[in-house]
């Protein structure tokens, strides 16, 4: 049979195959010696050891369409990355960084700004305005009264879909949204993962629809940026990418250099302030990264 792994823990992997449900796995000795370690998102063939008792071996890997180290999952199609339109008020340093990570991991994002009914239409047309260039879908929503969350279930059909967002945005609120007649399957995942395991937080996937996982994933708060060279940094934002060749220089970071069209867009109001900042700001950050 082939299925998905949902997640990894102590040794076991919890593979799930449509239509049948859950096994617990085991992966065979080839994959140590192959030193090939599976991950939650693969693909997998499993020989069923127990109709019963759902359990099995993993006996194949199938091939990864790509393989993320951070989260570490395997066959990611994008991320949707979540904040409040208010309360909490966005962090946007977070959320450039987190576009970052993810441009260079190749992983398309969709921006969900939620609890549009804590905002003004102002707010939303400025966090509109400030991201309409970034490369990445944005959508509102407001998980509490339901409003967008068909746009969102139209955006995850048929992928898999890495899902952040700091705490206290509603993620758990969209996710109960999207996931209403699913519910009680995942609640008994969940219930057959935890069992006697540890509590640590681990990367898990979440069935929502035929052929649509979704990852909520640990661990947002520290996105630290690692292999950019400063001078590269510019290439994670797409906005600069219409400038690139005319500026006066070769090579120019758009910070410091006279005839710079990035700085003249962004005097004109074509580049967001607010990313272009952070843009500023990483690049420091950066450059002091070198000199340790
Ligand atoms: N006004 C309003 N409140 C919302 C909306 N969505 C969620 N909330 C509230 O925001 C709070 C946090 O929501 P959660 O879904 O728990 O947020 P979370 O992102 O899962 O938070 P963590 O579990 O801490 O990571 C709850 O009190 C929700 O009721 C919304 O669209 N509008
Ligand atoms: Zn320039």
């Amino acid at each position: 049979m082939t299925g998905k792994i949902m997640k990894g823990i102590g040794g076991f992997y919890y593979v799930y195959v449509e239509g049948s449900g859950l096994y617990e796995c085991r992966a065979r000795g080839i994959f140590r010696n192959k030193k090939m370690k599976p991950n939650v998102g693969d693909v997998v063939d499993i020989d069923i050891l127990s109709e019963e008792e759902k359990t099995g071996n993993l006996v194949k890997i199938h091939k990864r369409k790509n393989q993320l180290i951070r989260p570490m999952a395997a066959n990611v199609d994008q991320a949707l990355v979540i904040f409040a339109v208010h309360e909490p008020e966005p962090n946007f340093h977070l959320l450039n960084r987190f576009l970052i990570t993810m441009e260079q991991q190749e992983i398309p994002v969709i921006i969900c700004f939620n609890k549009t009914d804590l905002a003004t239409t102002e707010q939303m047309q400025q966090l509109e305005k400030d991201y309409e260039n970034s490369g990445c879908q944005v959508i509102f929503q407001a998980a509490a009264t339901g409003e967008g969350i068909t746009q969102i279930e139209e955006l995850l059909r048929g992928k898999t879909t890495i899902m952040a967002g700091p705490s206290g945005v509603g993620k758990s609120s969209t996710l109960n949204c999207i996931s209403k007649e699913k519910q009680m399957e995942t609640g008994a995942v969940s219930e057959k993962i935890k069992r006697g395991k540890h509590t640590t937080r681990h990367s898990e996937l979440i069935h929502i629809g035929e052929d649509t996982y979704l990852m909520d994933t640990p661990g947002f708060s520290s996105l630290f940026l690692e292999n950019i060279e400063k001078e590269d940094l510019k290439y994670y934002f797409p906005e600069f990418e219409p400038y690139e060749n005319t500026c006066r220089f070769n090579g120019c970071c758009h910070i410091h250099e006279p005839g710079c069209e990035v700085k003249k867009a962004l005097e004109e109001g074509k580049i967001s302030k607010l990313r272009y900042d952070d843009y500023c700001m990483f690049y420091e950050e950066l450059a002091q990264q070198k000199k340790w």
